[in-house]
């Protein structure tokens, strides 16, 4: 999780979305972001200064695993998709390749999970990043954390690597198409 020597400081694109933007779902099906899942996090991240993003994630019921108590892996989730949303900054698309969290206080249901993601350092394809999420406010205690190395990858990764179904009605969305030609400009 270590940035190595030689690593660079990340460089925010000069086309990321403006600070404050709203960074829409990049897949309508997405569990983090997208619309069309019901019991889905439904996060949207907006874009701030340097190579950051923040978002809020309302606990629901769906989400449990505890009674009344939110699921480790749908806190993962939402610092996973937070730390997704980076590659915005960056303009290029990244998958995670390593996700380390700690939990340091429950979650109930109904709670609001303020995420705060940034990238630290950039080496290749590597993209050293890092999460909190916070409760009782954006600069209330921190209740989850992780660091992570997202991997950039290639549009093909999801056109070689998806199920034909969905990649085919993807391919067919002129909005989806959008979505993945301007993370594709990055040179
Ligand atoms: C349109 C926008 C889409 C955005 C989606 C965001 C959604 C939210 C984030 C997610 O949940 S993504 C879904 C969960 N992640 C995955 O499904 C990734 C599954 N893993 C893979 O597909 C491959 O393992 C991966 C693409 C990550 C790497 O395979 P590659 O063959 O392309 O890379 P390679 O093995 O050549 O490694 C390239 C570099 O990355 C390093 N690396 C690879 N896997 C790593 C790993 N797991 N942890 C740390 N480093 C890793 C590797 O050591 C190497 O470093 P060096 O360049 O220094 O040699």
């Amino acid at each position: 999780m270590t940035p190595p020597a030689g690593a660079r400081p990340p460089v925010r694109h000069p086309e990321a979305p403006a600070p404050g933007e709203i960074i829409g779902s990049h897949y309508e099906h997405c569990f983090g972001c997208g619309g069309g899942q019901p019991h889905g996090l439904h996060l949207e991240t907006r874009a701030r200064e340097g190579v950051r993003v923040t978002a809020e994630f309302r606990v629901k019921e769906a989400h449990q695993g505890a009674p009344g108590l939110a699921h480790g892996g749908v806190l993962a989730t939402a610092l996973d998709e937070t730390l997704g949303a980076l590659g915005w900054m960056l303009r290029v698309i990244a998958v995670t390749g390593r996700l380390e969290t700690d939990y340091l206080r429950p979650v109930p249901v109904d709670t609001v999970l303020h995420l705060d993601a940034e990238v630290l350092a950039v080496h290749g394809r590597k993209i050293y990043c890092t999460a909190t999420g916070r409760i009782g406010g954006p600069e209330g205690p921190v209740a989850v954390r992780a660091d992570a190395v997202f991997i950039e990858v290639k549009i093909d990764h999801f056109i070689e690597n998806g199920r034909s179904a969905e990649i085919q009605a993807v391919l067919a969305d002129p909005d989806q198409v959008k979505v993945a030609r301007a993370l594709e400009v990055n040179p």
